[in-house]
This record gives structure tokens, sequence and C-alpha cells, in this order.
């Protein structure tokens, strides 16, 4: 008898999902996607391409029409909500969406805190979130006194704080002048966590995910590394991504 441990699960599986919205429209055709434990994937696409469908079915805000979604092997499904959400932690693109507590304190614990964590335990969370992204010195501030950077380095504690399973990232450089951009990189390939960004900025993709996923008209159309993705001439031209002029991504020395 096999005494080999099973392989541990993937922490996304997402396997045939379609979805149609209430008024008809079909915004996803049967997408397939693997992400291992750790992995950091940008999600690329042009405009409408169904991105944003896609990742609200990793927490059930939407229900899969047909196909099946699971995190780190657990079923989306109605039953396991809330424990889809501790798994699948969001960043939006507007940190203002997430933060509506007096402190940073207060943002970060609430997730925690309504989880059921108290004390000594709830306080060494938020410090740990916090000091990973470089924000504890912050912690008695009110959001609003923060800048937009600081402010979504807060929103990832927040989310940071629930020991997500994955991270997914909407829009993670907009906003951002270069320095924070970089910080915000810094941090997030510090992170123990795997990390799927959804990003309309392709040399910040580059620069974070070693592996990219292409969705266009609902389909996945490419899947690989993010730099041969991005050399390849046609895929780009085909689903309307754009480098930015001059930017060579054979030039970039990729990151792990
Ligand atoms: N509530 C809705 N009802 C009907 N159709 C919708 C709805 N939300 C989105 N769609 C359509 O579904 C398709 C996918 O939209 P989605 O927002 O997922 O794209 P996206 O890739 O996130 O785009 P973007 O890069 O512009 O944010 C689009 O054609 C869009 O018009």
């Amino acid at each position: 008898m096999s005494t080999t441990t099973p392989a541990p699960a993937p922490s996304l599986h997402v396997s045939g999902l379609a979805y149609a919205y209430p008024d008809g429209h079909q915004a996803l055709f049967g997408v397939d996607l693997t992400v291992a434990r750790g992995e950091r994937v940008a999600l690329l696409g042009p405009n409408g391409a169904g991105k944003t469908t896609l990742v609200l079915h990793l927490n059930g805000i939407l229900e899969a029409g047909a196909g099946s979604v699971a995190v780190a092997g657990l079923p989306v499904a109605k039953g396991n909500l809330a424990e889809i959400r501790r798994r699948v932690g969001i960043v939006f693109q507007d940190p203002d969406d997430q933060l509506f507590m007096p402190t940073v304190r207060e943002d970060v614990a609430f997730g925690p805190a309504a989880a059921g964590l108290r004390g000594a335990e709830l306080d060494a969370r938020v410090t740990e979130a916090l000091t990973r992204v470089g924000m504890a010195d912050f912690a008695d501030r009110p959001p609003h006194h923060l800048s937009f950077g600081q402010r979504r380095r807060v929103a990832v504690a927040t989310v940071l704080a629930m020991r997500p399973e994955i991270l997914v990232l909407d829009e993670p450089s907009s906003n951002l002048d270069p320095a924070s951009r970089r910080e915000l990189a810094d941090i997030l390939r510090s992170l123990d966590v795997t990390v799927l960004m959804v990003t309309h900025d392709l040399p910040y993709a580059l620069e974070l995910c070693p592996r990219s996923v292409v969705l266009s008209g609902g389909v996945l159309v490419a899947d690989g590394t993010t730099q041969e993705l991005l050399c390849d001439e046609e895929l780009m031209r085909n689903h309307r991504l754009e480098l930015p002029f001059g930017f060579d991504p054979r030039s970039v020395t990729v990151p792990r």
C-alpha cells in the first residue's frame, strides 16, 4: 500500500465556469483555471472581458450558472459562504470601500472580531497584519487622515488579518505614485499567500506575477509566464492589451 500523502488542494480551482447575468448577457463561457498555493497570477484582459464577473464568483457574490469554483478544496456553495469569504480576501480598487471605522486599528480588527477573536489574540492579529504592510505606526490614526497609498496598504491589512488562502487584488497599482507602487509590489512579494491580481497595468503584472492568464470575451485565451504572454504580439493585439510606449518586456528581469 502506498504511504504517499495526497497533494494539498490548489488554492483555487475553477472548472467549466459559465455565467449569464439576469438580463441574459453571457459573461463567462466555461472558464477553467487552477492556481497553486503561493502562486502569484495576473488576470489580464480588455474592458468587458469578464474579469470582475470571474472574481465575484470566487467568494460567492455571484452563483455559477454552470461549472464550479473551489478554494483550497472547499466548494463555493451556499452552505460554505462564511468560510469561503474568510479564505478569499478581496482588496477593491477604492480603499474607501473597505475602510469605515474611526481608526486604522479598528478597521483591521473588524473582520477578525466578527469572526470571534478577542483580547490579546485580536491585538496580535491586528499588529501582525499592519506590520506586514508597514503600517504598524499608523494604528491609532483615522484612515481618512492617511494618503491614498497608505489607505490602500491598510485595505490590504484588513484582508490579511483574516489570514486568507488567496488574496485577490483589483487594480492594486491604480492611483499610486512610482515609489508607492514599488513599495506595494515589495509588500505583495513578501507575503506568503496566493495572489490573483486583476490589472490593466502590464508592467506591474510583469514585476509581480510570474504567471498571467488572459480572459477575453468570457473565455480564457492564454495562460503562461507573464513575460512570454507580453512578448506575444499577436495575442496582445488580438485582445487589446497594450504595453506603454517604449516598454520592452524582454528587458525586465522578473523577480520571484
Ligand atoms: N450587472 C450586469 N448585468 C448585465 N451585464 C453585465 C453586468 N455586469 C457586467 N456585465 C457585462 O458582462 C461583461 C463582463 O463584465 P466585467 O465587468 O466582468 O468585465 P471586466 O473584464 O471586469 O471589465 P473591466 O476591465 O472594464 O473592469 C461585460 O460585457 C459587461 O457589460
